[in-house]
């Protein structure tokens, strides 16, 4: 693994797919021009509208979403992450997955959220993902880079699921990719403080990037893409606008923080 800049995108996805890729594109773009090597897409960066809508237009979000992915990674010579799109699995459902796409268009990852968002908010929002999705069963993958080192996949609520995270560190994950589409409710509270835990406890990178502002209807993302150090430093962070959160990823600066903070080591229980 050699340093390299990373960038995690921040949109406001609306549920109209053509839309969002075009703006996921000029967003892809933009952080080519500014050196990203890795760019990194939240969760439903094709599509975020009403869960029957989702499900009606799958296959179609499923095949623009991918081949959008190998499209930008060979256009512009980068890796690329979808950090969560629907893909029909039969039953009237879908899976929510995550997908990495090397230089040549390659698939280097594939991950199946794991964890699906059943909770009723205080402010009278109700998420029930798992009426539309079938939950993923295996831990997500880490796809081992040359350049771009040792990068752990997750989506979203996953984030509040620490175990997943120890497990990837355990596996050598240098890196944590967390895409997100943070409600604005619980992000105000929770989304930066469960975000630099995981990158303190596993000293690892993290590449949050997010979803912001009002998609439809009372559906509110919380923004603030961002890029935090093994040390829990956030390198970068989007504010509300969509836009960047641009960072280097420094193999010098996660030995020195594993050096310093060798909890990684000291593991008792797993
Ligand atoms: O709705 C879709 O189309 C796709 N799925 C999402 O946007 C998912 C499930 S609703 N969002 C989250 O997991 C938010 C978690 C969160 O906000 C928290 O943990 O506080």
């Amino acid at each position: 693994m050699k340093s390299y800049l990373a960038a995690a995108v921040q949109m406001t996805s609306k549920p109209d797919l053509e839309e969002n890729l075009a703006t996921a594109s000029d967003l892809v773009e933009l952080a080519v021009r500014r050196g990203a090597a890795f760019v990194t897409l939240p969760e439903n960066f094709s599509f975020l509208g009403q869960e029957t809508e989702k499900v009606k237009q799958a296959s179609e979000i499923a095949h623009k979403s991918e081949k959008f992915l190998k499209t930008m990674a060979q256009r512009y010579q980068i890796t690329i992450v979808g950090g969560g799109f629907p893909i029909p699995v039969g039953d009237g459902k879908v899976s929510n997955t995550a997908l990495m796409i090397g230089k040549n268009g390659e698939e280097l990852a594939r991950y199946e959220k794991v964890h699906l968002f059943d909770v009723n908010l205080p402010d009278g929002n109700t998420y029930q993902e798992s009426e539309t999705v079938k939950a993923g069963v295996s831990l997500p993958p880490i796809s081992i880079s040359p350049e771009l080192g040792k990068i752990g996949l997750s989506v979203c609520y996953d984030v509040r699921f620490p175990e997943l995270y120890r497990q990837l560190s355990k596996q050598g994950a240098e890196v944590l990719l967390i895409p997100a589409a943070f409600t604005a409710y619980t992000g105000k509270d929770h989304w930066q403080v469960l975000l630099k835990a995981r990158a303190i406890e596993n000293t690892a990178y993290v590449i949050a990037p997010a979803q912001t502002g009002n998609h439809y209807a009372r559906r509110t993302s919380h923004g603030h893409a961002m890029i935090i150090d093994p040390w829990g430093l956030i390198l970068s962070d989007a504010g509300e606008d969509p836009g960047l959160a641009l960072a280097e990823i420094n193999p010098s600066r996660l030995e020195q923080v594993r050096r310093q903070m060798p909890v990684l080591n000291h593991r008792v229980f797993g």
